[in-house]
């Protein structure tokens, strides 16, 4: 799917913030943590809200790449990952889109609970703990990636 063909979804810092405590709400009547392991680079911010709302001071991360700029998923490239199987961490990401880095991170941290703000339907059954699900054409715009700016009136847009 190109990106012209996408729905946008944009988040602003208040809404990420608000929905990302819901998810640390969700996940301290879950259990108890030993720590984070946040999935770089869209998971470090929602990680740094749940750590402080779970007082975890533990966090580790799994860094890796996959999406190029036009929103095409490419190649798995990880760049560090960590050991153990996973037992008694949190797993945090922003979303699972396709499912795909939540597939990997699974297999390489296969007892760890893998939680995100956000799912679509493609990768909703790889994540155990989420917030809100948008349509698979929708692009979700996060905050750190976006910034206000002037659009047209609605009326202009239709007439051109
Ligand atoms: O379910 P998937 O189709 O695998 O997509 C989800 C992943 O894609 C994005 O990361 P990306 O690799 O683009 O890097 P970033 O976190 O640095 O933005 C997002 O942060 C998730 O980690
Ligand atoms: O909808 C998305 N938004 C931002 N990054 C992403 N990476 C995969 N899907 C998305
Ligand atoms: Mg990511």
């Amino acid at each position: 799917m190109s990106v012209s063909q996408q729905k946008h979804f944009p988040v602003s810092w208040e809404e990420l913030h608000r929905t990302a405590k819901a998810l640390a709400w969700r996940l301290i009547g879950i259990g108890e943590w030993k720590g984070i392991i946040a999935i770089t680079r869209g998971g470090l911010v929602p990680a740094a809200i749940i750590a402080r709302e779970l007082d975890i001071r533990l966090i580790d991360t799994v860094c890796m790449a996959s999406y190029s700029d036009d929103h095409r998923p490419g190649e798995i490239n990880l760049l560090k990952g960590v050991g153990g199987d996973g037992d008694g961490w949190l797993i945090i990401d922003d979303l699972v889109d396709t499912g795909r880095t939540a597939k990997y991170v699974r297999e390489m941290l296969p007892k760890a609970h893998f939680a995100t703000i956000y799912a679509k339907p493609a990768g909703r059954p790889l994540v155990d703990t989420f917030i809100t699900e948008v349509s698979q054409d929708t692009w979700i715009y996060f905050p750190w990636d976006i910034e206000p700016q002037f659009v047209q009136p609605i009326a202009k847009m239709k007439r051109s």
